[in-house]
């Protein structure tokens, strides 16, 4: 595991699903998408994001003009297909076997797509880590400290890798800088999907 932060709970296990489970994973999230497919997300300012979104769970995030918040449907008005096992073992390895995540956030990012800095802190109980898992196109990562103006760093996540934001770090800052097309065979048109899991309510 490496240790980018300097407060504890942030750690990043390069690799960790091998190449056949990605391929697993990605056929997964491939029946998710179609079931409950990406749409283009707009922030509470008016701003479309430059990802595509979707969810499994009970409940998928969510934003518009109303702000950041988890429903229990799909824009189309359909409740989240359910979080795929391949995807839930992650958790129940990493995380707990006894309490599972209530979501999985599904983000597509194509070529310029990006995502600024911020805390992940619309969930009620900040004791449970969010794990996240990258499939696909590099990206470049950049997680700072518990305030926004707290100095930060990079990382590269490759396809296959596993972050964990628990303890301290469970509120720090973080983004995605950008991505670097053409750096995986997961998806054949490219790009990077990111998953996260998380405790809701
Ligand atoms: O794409 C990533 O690696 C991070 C995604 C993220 O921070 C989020 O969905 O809240
Ligand atoms: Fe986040």
């Amino acid at each position: 595991m490496q240790t980018v932060l300097d407060v504890g709970g942030f750690d990043v296990r390069k690799g960790w699903l091998s190449p056949s489970a990605q391929a697993v994973m990605a056929s997964d999230v491939a029946a998710v998408v179609a079931a409950a497919p990406f749409f283009a997300p707009m922030t509470p300012w008016g701003k479309p994001m430059s990802v595509r979104m979707t969810s499994a769970g009970k409940y998928g995030w969510f934003t518009d003009r109303r702000g950041y918040r988890y429903v229990e449907r799909h824009p189309s008005g359909s409740p989240w297909p359910p979080i795929p096992a391949s995807v839930l073992d992650v958790w129940r390895a990493l995380v707990s076997t006894e309490r599972l995540p209530d979501c999985c956030l599904v983000n597509w990012y194509g070529g310029t797509a990006r995502m600024g800095m911020h805390r992940d802190a619309d969930e009620t109980d900040f004791g449970w880590p969010v794990l996240s898992i990258s499939l696909g196109d590099p990206a470049v990562f950049r997680v700072g400290g518990l305030a926004r103006s707290d100095p930060s760093r990079t990382i590269v996540l490759e396809s296959g890798d596993v972050v964990t934001f628990g303890g301290p770090a469970r509120l720090a800052y973080h983004g995605i800088d950008r991505i670097r097309a053409g750096g995986s065979r997961v998806w054949p048109d490219g790009g990077r999907v990111n998953l996260t899991l998380r405790v809701v309510d």
